[in-house]
Parts: C-alpha cells; sequence; structure tokens
C-alpha cells in the first residue's frame, strides 16, 4: 500500500502541525498574536506516535513538526523521540520561528531531531521586530549557531519576501550566505483567508529574484521528484545556497509530495484545501490502525491538482498557523 494521488503524485512526506499556538505576531500571519480557543486541545504523544505510525506503514519517510510554534509545546523533546523511532521514518524535520532554540538545539538533535527550518524575515533587528512583532533577531541568530554545533545537518532559513518590508536586503541575505553553509529560501507571500490588504501591499514575485541570481552566476540546480517545491540555486563562490518558493509560478504544485495533519487531527491534502478529514477519532487505541489507513487512503482520492490562489480561493485556511505552512 502506498499513498498516491489521481495524478500519480507519490507522499512519503507528512507535515505534522504538533500546536496552533504562537508566541510571534508576523503581520503576514498572526499579525494580532495567538487568541487561545478553549474548545481545541491539540494531539497528545500517544495520537502523534498512532498516526504517524499509520503514515509510515504507509510509506512517508519524512515527518517535519511544524504549527504554530513547535517549541511552545512542553513534550517537545518526547514528541521527537516519539517520532524519530518509528521504523521508517528516516528524517524527523521542524520548522521553528527560533525560540528557545539556542538553549534547546542540543537536547532536540539528542532526541532524533536531524533537519531544521528556522524563520528570520530579516538581518536588521529593527525591522526582524516591524514584521514579526518581537526584539529577537540576535537569539535566534545565536539559536542557528547552537543547531550547528549541536550537529544538525540540514538547516534552512526561510525568509518571506515581503515588498517595502524585506526586499531591499536581497543583497545583505547574498552576503551573509557567503560563508554559511545553509538554504535561504525566498518565500512569495500567500494569500490567505484572514489576509488583508496586506497581501496586495506587499506581495512580490520571485520572479526578478531569480532574473538577479542568474544574472550574477548563481546557476539552478535539477530537482529530483522527492525535492520540495523550491527551485534551488548555487554559486561558486558561496557557501549557501538561495531556495526560491513561487507558488504563483506555473506547475507549481505539479510535483506536490506532500500531505498534512493539523493539530487537531485533521488531515489536509493541500495547504489551501477544504475542511480536512477528521483522524482523530481514530486515534485513541492502536488497533483502530487499519481503519485509519483505509481513512486516509479514501481521504487521498479527493486530492486536487491544484491550489486555487490565482482566484483568491485560499481554502478554507485563515492563516498558516492554523495547519503549519
Ligand atoms: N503552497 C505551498 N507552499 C508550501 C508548500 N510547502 C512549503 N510551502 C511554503 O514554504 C514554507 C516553508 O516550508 P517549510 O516548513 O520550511 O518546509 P519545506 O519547504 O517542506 O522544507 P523542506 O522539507 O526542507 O523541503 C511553508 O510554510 C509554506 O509557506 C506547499 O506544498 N505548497
Ligand atoms: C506557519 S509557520 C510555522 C512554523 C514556525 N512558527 C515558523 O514561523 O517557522 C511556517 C512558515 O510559514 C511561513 N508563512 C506563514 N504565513 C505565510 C504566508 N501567508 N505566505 C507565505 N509564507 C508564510 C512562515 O514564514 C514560516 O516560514
Ligand atoms: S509565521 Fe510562524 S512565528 Fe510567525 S506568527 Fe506564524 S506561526 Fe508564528
Ligand atoms: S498548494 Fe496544495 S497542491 Fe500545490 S504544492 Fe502546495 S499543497 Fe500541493
Amino acid at each position: 500500500m502506498m499513498l498516491q494521488d489521481g495524478f500519480s503524485r507519490r507522499f512519503h512526506y507528512l507535515r505534522l502541525s504538533v500546536t496552533e499556538a504562537c508566541n510571534f505576531r508576523c503581520t503576514y500571519c498572526l499579525p494580532d498574536g495567538y487568541r487561545p480557543d478553549g474548545r481545541k486541545s491539540f494531539l497528545t504523544v500517544d495520537e502523534i506516535r498512532r498516526v504517524a505510525t499509520t503514515f509510515a506503514e504507509l510509506g512517508v519517510k519524512k515527518i517535519r513538526l511544524t504549527g504554530g510554534e513547535p517549541s511552545m509545546r512542553r513534550d517537545l523533546p518526547a514528541i521527537i523521540e516519539t517520532v524519530a523511532n518509528i521504523s521508517g521514518i528516516d528524517n524527523v524535520a521542524m520548522t521553528t520561528n527560533g525560540y528557545r532554540l539556542k538553549d534547546r538545539a542540543q537536547q532536540w538533535f539528542d532526541a532524533g531531531l536531524r533537519s531544521l527550518n528556522v524563520s528570520i524575515d530579516s538581518l536588521d533587528p529593527r525591522q526582524f521586530q516591524l514584521i514579526t512583532g518581537e526584539n529577537k533577531l540576535a537569539e535566534i541568530l545565536a539559536g542557528l549557531d547552537a543547531a550547528q554545533q549541536a550537529g544538525v545537518r540540514k538547516i534552512k532559513v526561510n525568509t518571506v519576501l515581503l515588498k517595502n518590508l524585506n526586499d531591499h536586503e536581497l543583497s545583505q541575505f547574498l552576503f551573509w550566505l557567503k560563508n554559511q553553509p545553509i538554504q535561504l529560501r525566498l518565500i512569495e507571500l500567500m494569500q490567505t483567508g484572514e489576509m488583508d490588504a496586506r497581501f496586495q501591499k506587499h506581495h512580490q514575485s520571485g520572479l526578478p529574484v531569480k532574473a538577479r541570481l542568474l544574472r550574477e552566476g548563481w546557476i539552478q540546480q535539477s530537482r529530483d521528484l522527492t525535492d520540495g517545491p523550491a527551485e534551488v540555486f548555487s554559486h561558486p563562490d558561496y557557501q549557501g545556497q538561495i531556495g526560491l518558493i513561487m507558488p504563483y509560478s506555473k506547475d507549481f504544485c505539479a510535483n506536490c509530495n506532500r500531505l498534512r495533519v493539523s493539530s487537531v487531527g485533521k488531515l489536509h491534502l493541500c495547504l489551501f484545501g477544504e475542511e480536512g478529514v477528521p483522524l482523530r477519532d481514530l486515534l485513541q487505541v492502536d488497533e483502530q490502525n487499519s481503519e485509519l489507513q483505509s481513512r486516509i487512503l479514501q481521504g487521498l482520492t479527493h486530492k486536487r491538482e491544484t491550489h486555487f490562489l490565482h482566484e483568491g480561493n485560499s481554502g478554507v485556511t485563515p492563516h498558516l498557523a492554523s495547519i503549519g505552512g
């Protein structure tokens, strides 16, 4: 049995959100901060173990923990260890805003974390605070160092491209990459349900950046079917790489290879899809495993070919913290 949709796309990568809560207020995600909803409880470690085990049995090899902010969960080391010990999972990754990274990197690595994506929207402390609501750039950069020291080899930095907020910083980012063996991903701003005029004001296509990189001698890397959606560029004079994530460009979804489970246990077939297939009622005892497999496989038959962002349709996603990006 394996996970394949009606367009012959295969799924070996699961993004598992462990919380919707976040301590940052990124202008494009949670501009007013996270507002707790008392009725919601997030998946327990046992529920996470069951859902991850079942996906591993269906061929998933990589699980990325995301959120909200995953480091806000006090039991995060137990979550990492649980997922890392599941047979078939060979890469446990996490996406974080860098909170607690400086102090916890070693603990997370020891628990089994092998790949880390850290969001850094500006290398200018004031601009960073303007975008995220937090004056924490220095602390997060120290967290990156700590992760490298701890032994995490695959580190990427995520930067949402924002017109008039950080687009003038490209040269500074490139300079930084000269001696940083990391991949910097520039992500086009995507419109979500709760986003107001900010989208029109700050959306900027990645295409001019691509043109500049090619002009300056960066070389586009060939893409494996199992790679993510980023177009990746390298340069002989730079230790780092650039990855461009351009969801508004043609054929972006053609190689979609990931599925998502939200922090309340719903299967989402697309970042911008429908309500989600509830799985939580089948995460209560280990014996529900084969029923859970059937529900996931049945759900996958409904996966659509692309998102509908061009029509201004973001599905039910109010902001990316709700589903883990
Ligand atoms: N539209 C769309 N955006 C995506 C998709 N995957 C990643 N992104 C965007 O890229 C952001 C960063 O993704 P990450 O959490 O760093 O994970 P990733 O890109 O899968 O990273 P790797 O596992 O290292 O390839 C997400 O929050 C989204 O904004 C996708 O399938 N569709
Ligand atoms: C939703 S966050 C969750 C993990 C963690 N809190 C973080 O910020 O890395 C995952 C990624 O989504 C990106 N993101 C959030 N909203 C976005 C949007 N509207 N368009 C593009 N990227 C977005 C963030 O910059 C971050 O890199
Ligand atoms: S992008 Fe990440 S850090 Fe920023 S508000 Fe959203 S969930 Fe929080
Ligand atoms: S937008 Fe949806 S279909 Fe397209 S790559 Fe992302 S998750 Fe896959």
